[in-house]
């Protein structure tokens, strides 16, 4: 049985089940804010959600969306599409059409049922488990920030060598940082307990393509100009999951402003709750909020870092409802114009995690060998790169032999998240 089979099956039932008991639990709270009313429209979610785990189960067809949001259109006529490529005119339902879709319209679903009932229209159905992560992981986001503070106030005039070397470090604490999506662990605890630095070396062995030097040498490049005006990068971090590695990306960001590799940072997380525990606008503030209010000096002095650097605009957070289409991200320059345009403008794309990366090689059945760049099919707004730990059956750009080696050694390589790569790309200089 297949990994997506299963997930369908056995991961996504479990999710819906989830939420429909978080929305129950908080019927107190929804009559304290708005009545009866937050009653009424509790009990109508619960029974939408109900249906729709039922849809799923017995493998129904998948319904258009029936609410009025910005996206519903764009989501319907995919839907449309889908429905139009099948053969023999079935009707495409929950077992089949391809993972990726059905997946992200679970999610979209969720959102339906909350968005349908507008007492409860920006309940979080996640927000508590993105919550609980990060405060179970506070040990090694302390150690995480002191080491960053350390790193930065000891830098005086580093030799590029030095700067290489720490660069790398919070490019691959950001790139485990993916370890820890709640999502794969349909909401178990994942939290991050021991020290993300000193656990780097002995997981080096695991990332099986490593293009960091290509990444350095993006940022390098533009360090390189320093006559001109233009000093250090525009990097955009396509965030994932809220938590320790939200934390682990704003280091990261922190970093390459502070020591000028990048002159800005621009965070991309998705407009509503999505695949457990991305990060939202609210997440966003809400953990840096959180990092500055925090009794730990080190802690706090990053989270008072953070918001400055917002406020000069130095960083800046971004959404597009492009993050939650099913879309693979080679259709982005026609269904989403305004967002690749926008992303041509960046020197570096850093994108997070598993969902991204299937989104950006169409989540197919690749041979393992075929080359990132023709994964991508004509993807290639800016210089980008994939840090992802593998959750999903599908992986690029390996050496001939690689995957076969790693198959009879360890079946499920591509989905236990042992594994991560960083996958770089840069396009060809004349488009
Ligand atoms: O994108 P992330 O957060 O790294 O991982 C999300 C993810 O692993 O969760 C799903 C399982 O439900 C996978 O299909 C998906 O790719
Ligand atoms: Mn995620």
């Amino acid at each position: 049985m297949s990994f997506a089979y299963l997930t369908v099956r056995d991961r996504l039932p479990t999710i819906l089940t989830k939420v429909i008991d978080t929305i129950h639990r908080n019927k107190n709270n929804f009559f304290e804010e708005h009545g009866e009313e937050g009653v009424n429209a509790e009990k109508r979610a619960i029974s939408f959600l109900s249906k729709l785990r039922n849809e799923l189960q017995t493998d129904k067809p998948v319904l258009p969306l029936s609410d009025d949001a910005e996206d519903t259109v764009a989501w319907n006529e995919y839907m449309q599409r889908q429905q139009d490529m099948m053969e023999d005119r079935q009707p495409v339902s929950w077992f089949k059409s391809p993972w990726l879709y059905v997946e992200c319209y679970m999610y979209r679903r969720i959102q339906e049922a909350v968005w349908l009932n507008p007492p409860i229209g920006d309940f979080d159905v996640f927000k508590e488990g993105k919550t609980q992560t990060f405060f179970e992981s506070q040990q090694a986001i302390m150690f995480l920030c002191t080491h960053l503070r350390e790193v930065l106030t000891s830098m005086d005039n580093p030799n590029e060598k030095q700067l290489f070397d720490h660069f790398l470090k919070f490019l691959q604490v950001s790139l485990w940082g993916n370890k820890c999506d709640l999502s794969i662990s349909a909401g178990q605890d994942n939290s991050q307990k021991i020290s993300p630095i000193e656990s780097l070396a002995s997981l080096q062995r695991f990332i099986l393509v490593d293009d960091s030097d290509q990444v350095w040498s993006a940022l390098m490049t533009l360090q390189g100009s320093r006559e001109t005006e233009k000093r250090g990068a525009r990097v955009d971090l396509i965030l994932d999951n809220a938590g320790f590695e939200l934390i682990t990306d704003l280091v990261l960001g922190d970093f390459l402003v502070s020591v000028g590799l990048a002159k800005e940072v621009r965070f991309h997380g998705k407009s509503f709750p999505w695949f457990v525990s991305d990060v939202t606008k609210k997440d966003f503030d809400w953990t840096i909020r959180q990092t500055m209010a925090s009794n730990h000096k080190q802690m706090s002095a990053c989270g008072v870092q953070w918001k400055r650097f917002l406020k000069e605009g130095v960083w800046s957070y971004h959404d597009h409802r492009f993050w939650t289409l099913p879309h693979e991200f080679c259709d982005m320059p026609t269904d989403a114009a305004d967002l690749y345009t926008d992303l041509q403008g960046s020197d570096l794309i850093l994108f997070k995690g598993d969902l991204n990366y299937r989104k950006l090689t169409g989540d197919r059945d690749w041979e393992h060998t075929v080359p990132f760049a023709r994964a991508l099919r004509g993807f290639r707004p800016a210089p980008l790169c994939s840090l992802r730990t593998l959750k999903a059956n599908v992986q690029v750009g390996l050496q001939p032999g690689h995957g076969e080696m790693l198959t009879s050694q360890e079946p499920d390589w591509m989905t236990n998240g042992k594994y991560a790569v960083v996958q770089f790309f840069c396009p060809p200089r004349e488009q």
